[in-house]
């Protein structure tokens, strides 16, 4: 089990995270927050790549910064900007990291196999990386994360790259993983973690504004979501007057769906919420797949 305990983190003297407080078990987690929120900085710190200015992040409840190796040894992590070796082929370089996380022999031959045939890139075992595409190469990234079938996955914007099927088996990929283990995703696009997430955590500006189960979430936002048929030459009355997320254009009229706290005028009817409309309540933008 991994908890956050009232952690604060500075850079270059501007505070970047606020009082956070988190606690992860076995499952998904979907760390969700628009750019610059300080997903990347959260996870640094949960990686121990960071020291922390104030709190603590304990795993199994030992402060991280105490366990040093025995921690590493129980987690993947895949970053943001993953660095590789352009000239070794994706076969070298997972068994370059694995001798490096003290995997060895046919254990380690196995492991690259499954990883590779799994993450769809055995056939392209030999090909040296400088030749893959960027959604091969974020592959071959997760696939380092998952060498040492770590206690706790952290991936930062595992997604960045992979087209609209890799995005699907990936997702079935980390579902699966997050039965047994402990998966944190980053990422500021919802349905990287829509449907898989058995918690979502939103950050804004450095603070947690929510965390929890997603059913429990949307409840704060029952009622306030709405859809409504309007005469096109209104879209930009109502785009100023309500955070609009969906326009269907339906020829003289449009279609628009609204998250609104107020009173709406008739031609709205609720509707069902979903985490696209809590991340535009929450962060007043529309996600970025949405
Ligand atoms: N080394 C640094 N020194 C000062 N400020 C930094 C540094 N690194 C990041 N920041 C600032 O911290 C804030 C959070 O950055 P961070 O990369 O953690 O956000 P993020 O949510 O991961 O964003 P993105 O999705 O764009 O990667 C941003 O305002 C960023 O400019």
């Amino acid at each position: 089990m991994l908890e956050v305990r009232n952690l604060f983190k500075a850079l270059n003297g501007n505070e970047i995270l606020k009082n956070i407080n988190l606690r992860f078990e076995t499952g998904v987690y979907g760390l969700l927050g628009a750019n610059g929120a300080g997903k990347t900085t959260l996870i640094k710190c949960l990686c121990n790549l960071y020291e922390i200015d104030s709190g603590s992040i304990l795993y199994n409840g030992i402060q991280i910064n105490h366990l040093k190796n025995n921690y590493f040894n129980s987690l993947g992590y895949l970053p943001q900007n993953f660095g590789y070796y352009q000239d070794f082929t994706a076969y070298d370089f997972l068994s370059y990291i694995g001798v490096l996380k003290g995997l060895e022999g046919k254990k380690l031959e196995h492991r690259i196999e499954y990883l590779l045939k799994e993450l769809g890139l055995y056939e392209k075992k030999n090909i040296r990386l400088k030749l893959y595409s960027g959604g091969m190469l974020r592959r071959v990234g997760i696939a380092q994360a998952l060498l040492n079938e770590p206690e706790i996955l952290i991936l930062d914007e595992p997604t960045a790259g992979l087209d609209p099927k890799e995005r699907i088996h990936l997702k079935n990929l980390l579902n699966q993983y997050g039965e047994k283990h402990t998966v944190i995703i980053s990422t500021h696009i919802v349905s990287d973690v829509e449907d898989i997430s058995q918690a979502i955590i939103l950050l804004k500006k450095g603070e947690i504004c929510e965390q929890g189960d997603l059913d429990v979430l949307l409840k704060k936002i029952e009622g306030f979501v709405y859809e409504g048929t309007v005469p096109k030459t209104q879209l930009d009355y109502f785009m100023n007057k309500y955070r609009v997320r969906n326009v269907y254009d339906l020829g003289n009229t449009i279609r628009i769906r609204i998250i609104t706290e107020d009173n709406v005028e008739k031609c709205f009817a609720p509707i069902e919420a979903t985490l696209n409309d809590l991340y535009l309540y929450y962060f007043d933008e529309v996600s970025e797949d949405d």
